[in-house]
Order: structure tokens, then sequence, then C-alpha cells
């Protein structure tokens, strides 16, 4: 008999289109029985398929409502995730709420979130008595995190000079010095994977005192062009190489919080190291459908990630369990903890010690 090929269509934005969706990526899931299928967002979705699953990043409330439809129409097909899950994280105060939930201990470690505040107007950002227990400086983070070029342009703000240029929604949240380096989660499904990349540099007593403008704008400062982050020199010059990974049972423990708290399959999160201490480990953004094809080996593990959906659905539907309509994958099924083909059971972190950046 024919093996059963199993249909993912995917619904995505032009550009996370072209990053995602490689040969390598579709060659490989095609040799392990998943066929990735575009799915045309100029048409119905409920119109297109069949499909065994939908992956998607999209916006808006007419994709939200295709998605029920389609739902309702193909009880059967798993939606990888729900919008009501993927819109938490387009808001930076509830984004980060859910780590602030999460009960892991750890022997020598901690982690937390950045002392932060939100405000919604100019007036309330003049407002000593908002500012209690927030010293400068500060990152302006726009409240909304939609994706939108405009959501990602920060500012970190010196003095109270700075807080002029403004625009209200905004999150303001204390900055940490933390050695230039960020450290990256990418989490899909059980699959966790860390990496390092190049953050904002440490603000010295000199500076906190000495600048001049009281603000510096900047965008997407762990996401810039190749050439600058291909370059050896630059490596050196970040110390990324000789940055120590934070542990990694600590970090997948906090993943697997995050993804049981957040309903979420697919997203990463930004973690920094707090210089003051060493141990403590902050976490300041979570994203997401992340761009995983910069994340090292992506073919492998999204490929054993769509592997564990299919033989999930297959086994759901061996025992004549049904899957629950509109279903979001289970976050918390550990009973059914799939075994990936190479014999590791995906679960653990994947530390790189090189810097893993290809674009
Ligand atoms: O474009 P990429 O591949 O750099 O991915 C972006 C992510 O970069 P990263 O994987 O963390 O390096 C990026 O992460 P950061 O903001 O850099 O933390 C976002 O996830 C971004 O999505 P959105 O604009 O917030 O919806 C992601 O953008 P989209 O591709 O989803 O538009
Ligand atoms: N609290 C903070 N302390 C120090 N640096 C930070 C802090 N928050 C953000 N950054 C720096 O700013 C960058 C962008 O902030 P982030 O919240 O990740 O926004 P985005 O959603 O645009 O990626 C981070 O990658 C990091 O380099
Ligand atoms: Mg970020
Ligand atoms: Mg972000």
């Amino acid at each position: 008999m024919a093996e059963r090929r199993f249909g993912i269509g995917y619904a995505l934005a032009p550009k996370k289109q072209q990053s995602f969706i490689q040969e390598s990526l579709v060659g490989l899931a095609r040799s392990r029985g998943i066929d990735l299928v575009r799915i045309d967002t100029e048409r119905s979705l409920a119109d297109q398929g069949p499909f065994d699953c939908v992956m998607h990043k999209l916006y808006g409330n007419d994709w939200k409502r295709q998605l029920e439809e389609f739902g309702v129409k193909n009880p059967n097909a798993v939606i990888i995730d729900s919008p009501e899950a993927i819109e938490r994280l387009h808001n930076r105060i509830s984004m980060l709420q859910v780590v602030s939930e999460l009960k892991i201990e750890h022997e020598t470690d901690t982690f937390g979130i950045p002392k932060q505040i939100v405000i919604y107007d100019k007036e309330t950002l003049f407002d000593r008595q908002a500012w209690e227990g927030l010293k400068f400086p500060v990152i302006a983070k726009p409240l909304v995190a939609d994706g939108s070029a405009k959501s990602h342009k920060m500012a970190l703000v010196f003095n109270h000079d700075g807080l002029d240029n403004l625009k209200p929604p905004i999150v303001l949240q204390e900055f940490v010095n933390h050695g230039g380096v960020i450290f990256k989660v990418y989490v899909v499904g059980e699959h966790v994977k860390c990496v390092k990349r190049k953050s904002l540099p440490d603000v010295s007593e000199e500076e906190k005192l000495g600048s001049l403008d009281g603000l510096l704008s900047f965008s997407q400062i762990s996401n810039l062009a190749n050439n600058e982050r291909t370059d050896d020199k630059y490596y050196k010059m970040m110390q990324l190489d000789d940055t120590e990974m934070p542990p990694q049972s600590f970090i997948t423990d906090i993943a697997r919080g995050l993804r049981q708290g957040l309903k979420l399959n697919l997203f990463n999160f930004d973690v920094i190291r707090d210089a003051r201490f060493g141990n403590r480990y902050l976490i300041i953004d979570i994203n997401y459908f992340p761009g995983y094809a910069k994340m090292p080996g992506y073919e492998t593990v999204l490929t054993d990630f769509f592997c564990d959906i299919k033989q999930k659905k297959e086994k759901d539907g061996a025992e004549n369990t049904g899957l629950d309509s509109y279903e979001v994958l289970s976050c918390d099924d550990e009973v059914r903890k799939i075994v990936s083909s190479d014999g590791d059971d995906g679960g653990d972190l994947n530390v790189e010690e090189e810097n893993p950046i290809q674009v």
C-alpha cells in the first residue's frame, strides 16, 4: 500500500515565504512524507486543500475569520497556532506576563523580566510618580508588536530630555547591561535551540551622565545586514565567541513553560544575561514564527516537528479519539512525547557553540 502523505498548507507574507520555504526544507519534508503546499492568500482558504494541517503568519480579522471557517469545514485539520494565542504576542505587556507566571526552580540561575511600565499618553510620560522604581537609561518600545516596521522602532533614553521625542503608547523598560550579546531561543513544538546574536552594547557610567541628546534611536539591532554579521573581525570585536551560553536545562525548562503558558508551538524569545549578577536572565521579547531559516539545521528541526504532528494525528486517529475541531496542537501532552526519527527525543536544547548566523 502506498504511504499516506501528510499535507501542510502554509500561509505566509511574501518575505517570510521567501526566507522560510527553501528547497532544502521542502525536499527534506517531502522525503519524510510531508508535502508543504502554498496557500493562495488571494483566494478563500476554505476552498483550498485538502490540508491535514495549516501553519500561518498573517494578520487581520479577515484571516481569522477564514481560519475559523476552514476549521469548521475541516474539523480534523490541525491549525498551528490559534490566532487568539498569537495575538497575545502583539502587545509587549501581555507578551511578557506569561514569564512572570512561570514556576521554574534552578540551582544556580534565576530569570524574570526587566522592570517596565506602560505609558498611554504624554502627560503620564512626564509624571514622575508613574516612574516609581524605574531608572534611566530606559528603552522605549512601541506597545504594539504587530510585525510592522514601526513596531520595531526603539529608543534608548538616557534622561528626561530624551522623553520629548517619544510617542505613546509605549513601554518603558529598564535598560540592562548584558555584555552586548543576546540569546535567541527558538521553539518549534518540543524542539528548542539557543543561539547567540549581537545586541546593544553596554552603557557606561559616563555615557549615562553625559549623553547630549538624551536619546538614541535604533531598530532591529539583532537583525543587521549580512556583511556586518558575517565579518570575522566583527564577531571577535563583539566577543560573541567567548560568551558563555546559558545552562541548557534551564533554557529548555523556560521554553517548555512558555510553550505551555502561551499555547503556542512556533515562537522564539530573546534573553539577556544581567551583567550585574551573571546568573540572572531576563526575557525581553517573544516573537511569533520568527526567522527560523537563520537557525542552523532549521530544515531538520522543522521537519521533525512536522513529523511529530503527523504521528500525533495518526495515533489519535488509530485510537479513534478524534481531534477537536480547530485544534491547537497540545502543548502539555508529555505522555505522547514523540521520539523523532534520529532517536533524539527532540526535547533537549541544542546549544550552538559557534555563532550560527546565516542569512
Ligand atoms: O524576517 P526575519 O527572518 O529576520 O525574522 C524576524 C525575526 O528575526 P529573528 O528570527 O529573531 O532574527 C524578528 O525577531 P526580532 O524582532 O529580531 O526579535 C521578528 O520575529 C520578526 O517578526 P515580526 O516583524 O515581529 O512579525 C521576524 O520577521 P518576519 O520574517 O516574520 O517578518
Ligand atoms: N531591557 C533591555 N535591556 C537591554 N537591551 C535591550 C532591552 N530590551 C531590548 N534590548 C535590545 O534591543 C533589541 C530590540 O528589542 P526587542 O524587545 O527584542 O524588540 P524587537 O521586537 O524589535 O526585536 C534587543 O534585541 C536588544 O538588543
Ligand atoms: Mg527581539
Ligand atoms: Mg520582537
